[in-house]
């Protein structure tokens, strides 16, 4: 830990069990998924964060709120390590955000494009994204479950926004991340997709996944979030009701 913010982090230990898999490898948990001290972003010449302070316990879900523009986006990429902040310090589950490897490790980041590989396969992508994390699930019946079985050996290229997105949250669902971060997940969706997402979403947050949702439907997000913060002038703000 670096001096100076000794004191400032809360501590814990223990072991995470990856829900949903058969694997068992334990991950550290920590009290706090997340921590943020101050932090602020600079990307070329605009300054996107302004002094961003945030605990999320574990376990706890936030929607993310703000305008088009606002940072949510750049923000959850500061959160996966993605993006290293001009200013300020950070832990995600009680590792360093500069510990790139840790982060990552602990984290998923499901990006508002799907963030998936054109040339693999729907089957392919999964597998991978398990094999990348050492982790083992049921492709075939992650597949299922959003309804693309039939989809399973396509290329993802050839899969439509709203296919994609169903198989960016199958991922999601399948690796099962102590921390998930979904940027806008009923987004492209029709109102079967968007339902499937709030149970996919639902059913990681009743496991005790920390989920962080980036999203322009609060009603939708909060029913899997349910504390509400909005990004205004790079600052978050806490939203009531
Ligand atoms: N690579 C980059 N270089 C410079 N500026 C960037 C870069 N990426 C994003 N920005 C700027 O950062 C700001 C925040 O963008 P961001 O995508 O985080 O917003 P957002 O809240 O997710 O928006 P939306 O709701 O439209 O998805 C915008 O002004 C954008 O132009």
């Amino acid at each position: 830990m670096a001096e100076g913010v000794k004191g400032q982090w809360a501590v814990g230990s223990g072991a995470w069990e990856r829900p949903g898999t058969t694997d068992h490898s334990p991950l550290p948990t920590h009290p706090h998924a997340l921590q943020l001290r101050d932090i602020w972003l600079r990307l070329g010449r605009e300054v996107i964060l302004r002094g961003v302070t945030l605990d999320v316990p574990t376990g706890e879900g936030v929607t993310l709120l703000g305008e088009n523009g606002a940072g949510k986006t750049t923000l959850l990429r500061v959160l996966a390590s993605g993006l290293r902040p001009t200013r300020g310090e950070g832990r995600v589950l009680g590792f360093d955000l500069r510990d790139g490897r840790a982060v990552r490790d602990c984290i998923h980041l499901m990006p508002v494009d799907a963030g998936l590989y054109p040339d693999l396969t729907g089957a392919e992508n999964l597998t991978f994204a398990l094999e990348m994390h050492g982790a083992r699930g049921d492709v075939g019946a992650a597949l299922r479950r959003v309804g693309l079985e039939r989809a399973a050996n396509r290329r993802v290229r050839f899969l439509s926004a709203g296919m994609r997105k169903r198989l960016a949250l199958a991922r999601a669902h399948l690796l099962a991340r102590p921390v998930t971060l979904v940027d806008e997940p009923f987004a492209n969706l029709d109102d079967a997709g968007r339902a499937l997402a709030l149970e996919l979403l639902g059913d990681l947050s009743a496991r005790g996944v920390t989920l962080v949702v980036a999203a322009h439907e609060p009603h939708l997000a909060r029913q899997v979030a349910p504390r509400a913060l909005r990004l205004v002038g790079g600052k978050l703000e806490k939203v009531d009701g």
